[in-house]
């Protein structure tokens, strides 16, 4: 599959402005724990912030090919920041414009896709990941608002966002169609950011614990009807798990190119060690893995571009992506001997960070779960 002139030229701009102002300062970023806010600035005015969403609505109306696109550049950059895009665009902008009223809409998605404001995704729970209808956090109708009461886990920017999507149960009795979707300014009482996790990597991008204490918001706080939100957040994950296939392949591809440079650096045996055939072969086979998971990823934002089913698809490229993003890191680190395990070089951050592509928005066998129901049904 071939990109356009215009999502080329988006490509190659990303690509410039991550070796830029991305490259230089991933490093440290993760070191402080430093949250972006200025490269995310940087990335709204740039349209990245609202890809998909129209231009009536203050996004850069693109599809969804050029958002993977965007994200493989970002992620290539600096991973963390990538989730951030990745939570922005697909979630918290893919939400309110697929199922958002117009007053909806024009409140919360105009200042998201234009980056003016961040969002963050809160279904899962601490005891609640997988099983996403299990959730316990409730919202209950109190005159003309809802009250919501509940723990929310591994929230991405759940410290930095301004505004929540939360899914509670607003019927016990009613299974998967007893969930609701609301949306929840995070300055609102009793919207409080219980603990910030200490991560094996992508330490910029926060992942918090949300505790709603009986949280009040209007009753048309509510996305969607009543009950629909378990479809809601499914649907979007749907497409959330594509853009998480395209972070892995970004920092695949920056853990692979380091190790090109690397090899054509170092020296055994008399000659630089690409001219090693064990060396050459493990980044031809790195090379290839790549290009594989690169082509389920477009493919599967092709069919969403197409208006097509792509539930199957996306879990494939989700699933191929992440795992081929692990491999391919640790044959960086390979590459690079002793230096690949030590933090001088950006491979020791990268197969950290792609770890947890394998795991949010949905864990691999979560993705073979969906993809095994697909191509057994009869
Ligand atoms: C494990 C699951 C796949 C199980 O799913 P279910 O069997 O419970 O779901 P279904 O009965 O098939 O579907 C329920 C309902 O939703 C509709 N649906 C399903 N998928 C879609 C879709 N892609 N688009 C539209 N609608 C959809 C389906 O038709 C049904 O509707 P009807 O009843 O027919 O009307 C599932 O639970 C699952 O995927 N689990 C994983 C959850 C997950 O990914 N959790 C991670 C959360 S996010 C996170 O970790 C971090 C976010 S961030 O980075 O901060």
């Amino acid at each position: 599959m071939l990109l356009n002139e215009e999502q080329d030229m988006l490509r190659e701009m990303l690509r410039r402005y991550a070796s830029a102002e991305l490259v230089p300062n991933a490093d440290r970023w993760e070191r402080e724990h430093h949250f972006p806010r200025e490269a995310l600035a940087e990335l709204g005015e740039l349209g990245v912030l609202g890809m998909t969403v129209p231009e009536a609505w203050g996004g850069a109306g693109l599809d969804y090919l050029s958002l993977v696109v965007a994200v493989e550049e970002i992620a290539a950059g600096h991973g963390a920041l990538s989730s951030i895009v990745c939570v922005q665009n697909s979630l918290a902008c893919g939400i309110p414009l697929a199922f958002g009223s117009e007053a909806q809409k024009d409140r919360y998605l105009r200042k998201l896709a234009s980056g003016e404001w961040l969002g963050c995704f809160c279904l899962s729970e601490p005891h609640v990941g997988s099983d996403a209808s299990a959730i316990r956090t409730t919202a209950t109708r109190d005159g003309d608002h809802w009250v919501i009461k509940g723990n929310k886990q591994f929230i991405t920017t759940g410290s930095h966002a301004d505004v929540a999507i939360v899914f509670a149960v607003t019927d016990p009795a009613a299974g998967k169609k007893g969930l609701s979707c609301f949306l929840v300014p995070t300055d609102t009482p009793g919207y409080v950011v219980a603990r910030i996790e200490e991560k094996m990597g992508q330490h910029a991008s926060d992942t918090a614990q949300i505790l709603f204490d009986d949280c009040r918001v209007p009753a048309d706080a509510l996305i969607g009807a009543e009950g629909d939100g378990y479809r809601i957040a499914l649907a979007n994950l749907e497409a959330g798990r594509i853009g998480i296939g395209a972070q892995a392949v970004g920092m695949a591809r920056a853990a692979h190119e380091a190790a090109i440079r690397y090899a054509h650096e170092r020296e055994a045996f008399g000659v630089p060690i690409v001219e090693h055939q064990a060396v050459l072969f493990r980044l031809a086979d790195m090379a290839t893995q790549l290009e594989a998971a690169r082509q389920l990823v477009w493919h599967a934002a092709s069919l969403k571009d197409a208006g097509q089913p792509c539930l199957k698809e996306a879990s494939m490229a989700k699933l191929f992506a992440s795992e081929m993003a692990e491999q391919v890191a640790s044959a960086a680190v390979q590459v690079h001997g002793g230096y690949g395990y030590t933090t001088d070089f950006p491979v020791e951050r990268i197969y950290r960070d792609v770890r947890a592509t394998q795991i949010y928005e949905g864990t691999s066998d979560i993705q073979r779960l969906v993809i095994g129901r697909a191509v057994t049904r009869a």
